[in-house]
């Protein structure tokens, strides 16, 4: 059982060996089979010219080149092509062939082989279809040219296949080697019908019978012809394969039969006539059998004539191996209604064909093809990928039940579960804290009581789904409460994080840079427009918006009044950077009050309002002035004529800037004057939209910090590269700004988790193509390479000295030609010491080091037993100092201090 389930999985053949082959290098897992029957009966050791027959991959003639003397001749045939070996010569040919023969003779000259291996498989359909009788035939032909490339004494190794050939091969071994063993090396998988026969000693008679190599001879027994069916000598009755029953009667099963092959069945694809069929006895074996029924002569026709032979009989009978049980039935119910009309008599069989089965042995199932190994290891892995997410899903499932629950005892923070609760107003529906409903709908889903829900049930009673005034008050409170836990919780969890986490902390350290984190969307620098007080986040568009309903009268009460409010927001003005910082601490207690009037409750806005809201929106969506130029938008609006005259100056004075004088007319008409400047943000950047707005002049300055560093940002080279290259047009780009993360919802009594969390979600996708990131990197990496200052310095200083030690030299040199005293000889001699001694740098004089402790703390003058130059080093080690300086440093400590001074040594050693 356990053998089959091995055989059955394409795992199951990824054995050890399959890894150890995968491990140590070899092509193939056989390569382990001639190791192991090398080292039985080591006859590579010896050899010193060696063919493999049948040789890829090359397993075996990696073998051998590793074990064979070194020099040895190695010569590799296979139908395929081999990639080359070391030591090794390859060619491709059928070892049928005489050209195989041939090339052989010229590779070996006038050698002769010690050693011919065999490992030949026919390859006739999948490598696990075996042909035995064609197997047989390329042993004897290997056999073939064993004995005529041998040297006496050689050794042949071959692969044979158990079948009724087996015997006879053995035989023939027998008449030309003084030693035969057959023999399975444990690395031969005990499924595989395949064993080794090591012939050794060969005889090398003068003559050699040719029937012993002549399959015709050697196999006479079998009787090619004998196609469709073998005949028992006794009986004269076919003699059909041992496993049709089973095969007809579980046809899902592949079935194999031990014994090899049945007699006489050379071909694969056998047909049988339907008058036979209908006619001849076992039914079950001959559908097992074979693989068609044939309707060919006119006796087989007029079966097909008959009310039952319909379209689907004869398509089971044009192919009998792929049908199931019951289509097998079906054939046999048809063949039995035919031959009671025939007055045929009823076999034993006939009537109960199931019988068979009990007499019969079921073979084992045989091994997969190719195909159906790769079937079945798709379904395995479709199945274990559905067990795992299977396992995947309930993981997350218990993971969020838990978080949940947790939640609900107040052991964590929303943050903590990444607020998983979907709030319906995303997708159009009301508000997750809507009122309305009587509670948080988090809640409700999750089948909870919402938390006031006594209050909610008490305004039931007394008024029948009217609002108690009372109630509501109570409502609010408690949402209050809830809100201000969160918030509580929340920043619990920001000190816990920033406690334990660097990153985090460096994180907010550059959120609370202003400069940084700003959006200043459409602003203008000494705009009258400031933003709201205490929004910190605000966008330009906000701004705009703002200027907008301070400048358009609608005319409800209601809009006169939010003007006059925006009119007091607006006179109460605040500029950006430092002065609105300022501004918001002033406004810090004003801020608080806003806060507790205008809760969550402020959701509850007429249906006017609303839509007065929506209307403005869309106003100011369409006063953007890239829209000035559409037809349908200008008539509605005289302004916007002349606003887009001024958009149309605008884009002139980009493409030309020597009209400034010109320009600035105009912007002092306009209250906004933007360029868009198509600037990718930077990533770290929390709350960076990418897409700015930006007064001209940071825009001249950005375009000049590019110019100058170039483009710092992946996607500041993506968007660059995609102009350059004309993916896109600068309209494109301008299009692509305008994405929900630049409208800038209203934030006001948002709580502070959802808004950081929104700060780092709610932003523009800009594009980043791989080669923008491999440019960055590229560019990083050769800033990296460059080589740091003090390097650059000393490598200078060498050069320098190096010269100056040259130039030195020269100047010795020439005094020494200019020495009339010493003879020429003795000139070249000493000029060129003086060029060889100034090439290299002198060698620097050693310097002991002496740790100043013991006997030597404190000791002025020499400390004993030193010579030439010493050094004192304190005797604490560097680390220690460094992490005293590191102390001294934090505790406000300057390292100049007098302790300090006392610990600290010149150049981390203090030096003499
Ligand atoms: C099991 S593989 C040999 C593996 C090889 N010993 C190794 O270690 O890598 C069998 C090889 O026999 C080759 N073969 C089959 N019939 C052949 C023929 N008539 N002539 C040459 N090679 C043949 C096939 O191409 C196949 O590569």
């Amino acid at each position: 059982m356990g053998k089959k389930q091995e055989k059955k999985t394409a795992k199951g053949r990824l054995d050890k060996f399959y890894h150890l082959a995968k491990q140590q290098g070899f092509r193939s897992r056989a390569a382990f089979k001639l190791v192991q029957l090398n080292k039985k009966y080591a006859f590579l050791e010896k050899s010193r010219c060696c063919i493999d027959l049948c040789a890829a991959p090359g397993g075996w003639l990696q073998v051998a080149s590793k074990q064979m003397p070194p020099g040895s001749l190695i010569v590799g045939v296979d139908l395929v092509p081999i990639k080359p070996i070391p030591r090794c010569i390859t060619f491709a040919e059928d070892i049928n062939s005489y050209k195989c023969r041939d090339q052989l003779r010229t590779e070996l000259k006038d050698w002769k082989a010690d050693v011919v291996l065999h490992d030949g498989a026919p390859n006739v359909g999948t490598a696990w279809v075996q042909d035995a009788y064609a197997q047989s035939e390329l042993v004897l032909q290997s056999l073939k040219l064993a004995v005529e490339f041998l040297a006496p004494g050689g050794n042949f190794v071959t692969k044979v296949f158990r079948s009724k050939d087996y015997n006879n091969l053995i035989w023939v071994f027998n008449q030309l080697f003084r030693r035969v063993e057959a023999t399975k090396p444990p690395s031969s998988r005990n499924v595989s019908a395949e064993i080794f026969v090591v012939c050794q000693e060969f005889k090398a008679p003068k003559r050699i019978d040719p029937k012993f190599l002549d399959p015709r001879y050697v196999f006479k027994d079998l009787d090619p012809t004998a196609a469709n069916k073998s005949t028992d000598d006794k009986t004269q009755k076919p003699v059909y394969a041992a496993n049709a029953v089973a095969n007809v009667f579980e046809p899902e099963k592949k079935r194999r039969k031990r014994e090899g092959y049945a007699e006489g069945e050379m071909l694969l694809y056998k047909a049988i006539s339907a008058k036979d069929f209908i006619e001849g006895d076992n039914p079950v074996e001959m559908l097992g059998t074979f693989n068609e029924i044939r309707f060919r002569d006119q006796e087989d026709k007029r079966f097909l004539e008959h009310e039952l032979t319909d379209e689907n009989l004869k398509a089971c009978c044009a192919d009998l191996k792929v049908l199931g049980k019951k289509d097998f039935r079906n054939l046999i119910k048809w063949r039995k209604t035919l031959r009671e009309e025939m007055g045929l008599e009823l076999s034993a069989k006939d009537q109960h064909p199931s019988d068979d089965r009990d007499g019969e042995e079921v073979a084992e199932v045989q091994e997969m093809d190719e195909d159906e190994m790769i079937d079945s290891e798709l379904a395995r892995l479709k199945e274990e990928k559905d067990r795992r997410a299977r396992k995947e899903r309930r993981r997350k499932n218990e993971a969020t039940a838990r978080k949940v629950q947790k939640m609900q005892l107040s052991m964590t923070t929303p943050m903590d579960i990444g607020m998983e609760i979907e709030d319906e107003a995303l997708h159009g529906g009301d508000d997750f804290f809507d009122l309305k409903h009587g509670g948080a709908k988090g809640e409700v889903a999750r089948g909870e009581e919402p938390e006031y829900e006594d209050s909610d049930d008490e305004s039931k009673k007394a008024g029948e789904g009217e609002e108690d005034d009372d109630g509501e008050d109570e409502k609010e409170r408690r949402l209050r409460e809830l809100e201000g836990e969160m918030d509580g919780m929340y920043e619990e969890y920001r000190q816990r994080k920033a406690e334990e986490d660097a990153k985090f902390r460096i994180k907010e350290a550059r959120r609370k840079d202003e400069n940084r984190d700003e959006w200043y969307g459409f602003e203008k620098k000494g705009d009258d427009m400031s933003e709201s007080e205490g929004s910190e986040s605000e966008g330009g568009y906000d701004i705009v918006q703002k200027r907008k309903e301070a400048e358009e009268t609608y005319d409800t009460d209601d809009e006169e009044d939010e003007e006059d409010e925006r009119a007091e927001a607006a006179e109460r003005g605040l500029v950006r950077g430092t002065k609105r910082k300022a501004q918001r601490e002033l406004d810090e207690d004003e801020e608080e009050e806003v806060e507790q009037d205008e809760n969550l409750v402020n959701d509850l806005e007429s249906k006017d309002d609303k839509q007065a809201r929506q209307s403005r929106e869309a106003a100011i969506w369409f006063d953007n002035p890239l829209f000035k130029g559409l037809e349908g938008l200008e008539a509605n609006d005289d302004d916007d004529d002349e606003d887009s005259d001024e958009e149309e100056e605008d884009e002139e004075d980009e493409d030309d800037d020597d009209d400034d004088d010109d320009d600035e007319e105009e912007e002092e008409e306009s209250d906004v004057s933007t360029t868009i400047s198509a600037e990718a943000s930077d990533n770290s950047d929390d709350d960076g939209a990418p897409w700015r707005f930006e007064d001209d002049d940071e825009d001249v300055a950005k375009q000049r910090q590019i110019q100058e560093k170039g483009l710092t940002t992946a996607e500041a080279i993506t968007l660059a590269s995609s102009l350059v290259n004309r993916e896109k047009t600068k309209e494109d780009l301008i299009d692509m700004g305008f994405t929900k993360s630049n409208f800038s919802y209203d934030k006001e009594g948002l709580p502070k988790w959802f808004l950081d969390d929104e700060s780092q979600f709610y932003k523009a996708n800009v594009p980043i193509t791989k080669e923008a990131v491999a440019a960055l990197r590229a560019k990083m990496r050769a800033l990296d390479a460059r080589p740091i200052k003090k390097v650059a310095e000393a490598k200078a200083r060498k050069k320098y000295k190096a010269a100056q030690r040259l130039e030195k030299a020269r100047k010795k040199a020439e005094g020494v030609s200019e020495n009339v005293d010493i003879s020429e000889r003795e000139k070249a001699k000493d000029i060129d010491r003086l060029l060889r001694r100034a090439g290299k740098a002198p060698k620097k004089r050693e310097v002991q080091v002496v740790v100043a402790k013991g006997k030597n703390r404190g000791l002025k003058g020499r400390p004993k037993g030193t010579k030439g130059r010493y050094r004192m080093v304190d005797p604490r080690q560097k680390k220690e100092l460094r992490a005293m300086k590191r102390k001294d440093k934090r505790e406000g400590k300057k390292t100049t201090s007098s302790t300090s001074k006392q610990r600290r040594v010149p150049n981390g050693y203090g030096g003499r």
